[in-house]
């Protein structure tokens, strides 16, 4: 697919500045949450640089997790980079060995141009994925784990093989809320937010979710049969101290 964006899902805001709008999409997803979504972050050479030491270097490994009371492999490699006297990452059951940056002076690289492309982050935790092929995924999900406080910014960079990143509104909790999307189900009025959102993540992409997009939304990345060589992903976040 040539564009970034997904049929059928909404368009980006537009920006200003010309030069920036090829570059960048800013997404309002209503109530305080949005998403970035900047296709051309990393050179195309330089992506592939570090996607070639990424595959070789970082300790990969597929745990079992426990979801709805069943142990299974996560279909998907994994490893887990953080500071030093972080409170501990758990997900699914299973908490991973937090590696050091220090190790990896790579991931100290892209953790730099990261914290110059977004004014003001200072991430100090990084979960690394990858995806050997279309048949491996991340299910529907938000980060939303207590360590990272109630608007967590994320900031996902990716590596080789392209693949759909989905986003969809979490179900109204209250009934009130419920009977209103319920009732606007199908006939959204013009101009107001979609509850669903698509992007193909490119090489070198960068994604940031911010605002109350964990609390209100999950995302996924679905299998892709068509998908048949490995894409790594770099989510890095703030554990605050
Ligand atoms: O691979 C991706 O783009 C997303 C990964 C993700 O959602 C996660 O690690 O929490
Ligand atoms: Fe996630």
């Amino acid at each position: 697919m040539s564009t970034s964006r997904l049929r059928g899902f909404e368009p980006a805001d537009s920006i200003p500045n010309p030069s920036e709008n090829r570059r960048k999409q800013r997404i309002d997803l209503g109530n305080g949450s949005e998403v970035i979504y900047i296709p051309r972050f990393v050179p195309r050479d330089q992506a592939w640089d570090w996607f070639q030491y990424l595959d070789k270097e970082i300790p990969w490994t597929r745990p079992t997790i426990h979801v709805f009371g069943k142990s299974c492999l996560q279909p998907r490699d994994t490893c887990y980079v953080a500071s030093e006297g972080l409170t501990e990452l758990k997900y699914s059951g299973y908490q991973p060995h937090a590696y050091s940056w220090d190790d990896y002076p790579v991931l100290k690289d892209i953790l730099k141009a990261v914290h110059e492309a977004l004014p003001g982050s200072k991430f100090n935790s990084l979960l690394l994925n990858r995806y050997k092929s279309g048949s491996d995924y991340v299910a529907w999900h938000s980060d939303d784990e207590k360590l990272y406080g109630p608007t967590p910014e994320i900031a996902s960079v990716s590596f080789g093989c392209e693949r759909e990143f989905l986003l969809r509104k979490k179900p109204a909790k209250t009934p009130q809320a419920a009977r209103g999307a319920e009732k606007s189900a199908g006939k959204r009025p013009k101009g107001s937010p979609s509850d669903q959102h698509g992007f193909v993540l490119r090489h070198g992409s960068l994604l940031v979710m911010r605002g109350y997009t964990q609390r209100d939304w999950v995302h996924s990345i679905p299998k892709r049969v068509k998908a048949n060589s490995v894409r790594i992903n770099l989510t890095f976040r703030l554990v605050p101290t």
